[in-house]
């Protein structure tokens, strides 16, 4: 008797291991795959979606009723190459009893690196310094007193929008440089004993206070690292009356989704001088920023291509852990890291 295999998406090629983690299960499991480098076509996802039993995503793949009705009842799990899930209708997986895996942990290195890379060259003017020797003008600019000065991190306060294991694993790293105090805003104080990743909560050289309000967060920080999720009460969470409450020697860092941050109003507060500078893994509408966006012309800003994850030990993992997750979602064992859907998603206050 011939049993049917079931079927399973998966929206791009993966690295080593977890491609022969896939590939040996392809006697029992119907593998389809993107073949691109690029990202899966919308309408390739919905086509092959139908019938599948799990679908691995990654974070340009919009998981939403549209996909899961073109997918139909037998979906039991996704499981997707990402810590944030904001791609993700939660609630219309949930209502499905469909399980969703996703990669929280193994990125928290890598992403923590990244963000202090980003405050260096934001107070540092990094990316200002790097484009005037490429285009030849460092011999119209030698060396005097004030050439490329910016604030120094020593003695910052840091503010942390979104207090998780990203922000509390950037902490970790600001602690040598001789920061002194850090202020927070998060979506659930009420968990933050049980989430002190690094038991620093409990147990620091320095001041760690809430900081009750994001305007208070917005007046006192030198440093503000935008690292919470996206939702609908984070959207534009640092906009004109953010940015105009901020110091004029502070720099801000986004290295949670774009859209946190109102660009408009971000190219307005750097052409103003009304902060210093920032530094962008993320931004909104991304990755469609052509040569002419007018955040490209603010020298005081860094912007790279959301590489936050982008070390090869960690992408290596994510493929790893997603594979793992999406093959533990069709035989109903725990997954390396699952989102607990299973009562209704508040979204976060901030
Ligand atoms: O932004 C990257 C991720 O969510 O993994």
């Amino acid at each position: 008797m011939t049993m049917t295999k079931r079927k399973v998406v998966v929206t791009r090629q993966l690295i080593d291991e977890a491609q022969i983690l896939l590939d040996a299960k392809r006697e029992e499991l119907e593998v389809v795959q993107w073949q691109s480098e690029k990202p899966c076509d919308r309408s390739w996802l919905l086509d092959n979606a139908k019938d599948a039993t799990g679908i691995l995503v990654m974070l340009s793949d919009k998981v939403d009723e549209e996909l899961l009705e073109a997918a139909g009842s037998q979906l039991k799990a996704i499981a997707s190459f990402s810590v944030g899930t904001d791609h993700v209708d939660r609630d219309a997986l949930r209502k499905r009893k469909i399980r969703l895996g996703y990669t929280p942990t193994c990125l928290t290195d890598a992403v923590a690196d990244l963000t202090i890379m980003l405050i260096l060259m934001a107070q540092r003017r990094g990316g200002e310094s790097i484009a005037k020797v490429m285009k030849g003008e460092w011999p119209q600019m030698p060396w005097h007193p004030l050439l490329m000065t910016g604030p120094q991190i020593r003695g910052s306060t840091v503010g942390f929008l979104g207090f998780g294991r990203i922000a509390q694993a950037s902490l970790q790293r600001l602690l040598p440089f001789g920061i002194k105090r850090v202020i927070y805003l998060t979506s659930k104080p009420g968990q933050l004993a049980k989430e002190d990743h690094f038991g620093l909560i409990k147990d620091c050289a320095i001041p760690i206070e809430p900081a009750q309000s994001a305007d208070r967060l917005a007046k006192e920080s030198d440093v503000v690292v935008v690292g919470c999720a996206l939702t609908s009460s984070t959207k534009h969470l640092v906009s004109t009356d953010f940015f105009n409450k901020m110091k004029k020697l502070a720099v801000i860092v986004n290295i949670a989704r774009g859209p946190v941050i109102d660009t408009d109003a971000l190219v307005k507060a750097l052409d103003e001088e009304q902060i210093f500078g920032a530094g962008l893994d993320v931004i909104e509408n991304e990755p469609n920023i052509q040569a002419d966006h007018p955040i490209l012309k603010q020298p005081r800003c860094v912007l790279v291509p959301h590489i936050g994850s982008a070390t090869i030990e960690t992408r290596e993992q994510m493929a790893m852990e997603s594979v793992k997750n999406l093959l533990a979602g069709l035989t109903g064992e725990p997954m390396v890291n699952e989102v607990e859907l299973s009562s209704v998603t508040e979204t976060p206050k901030y």
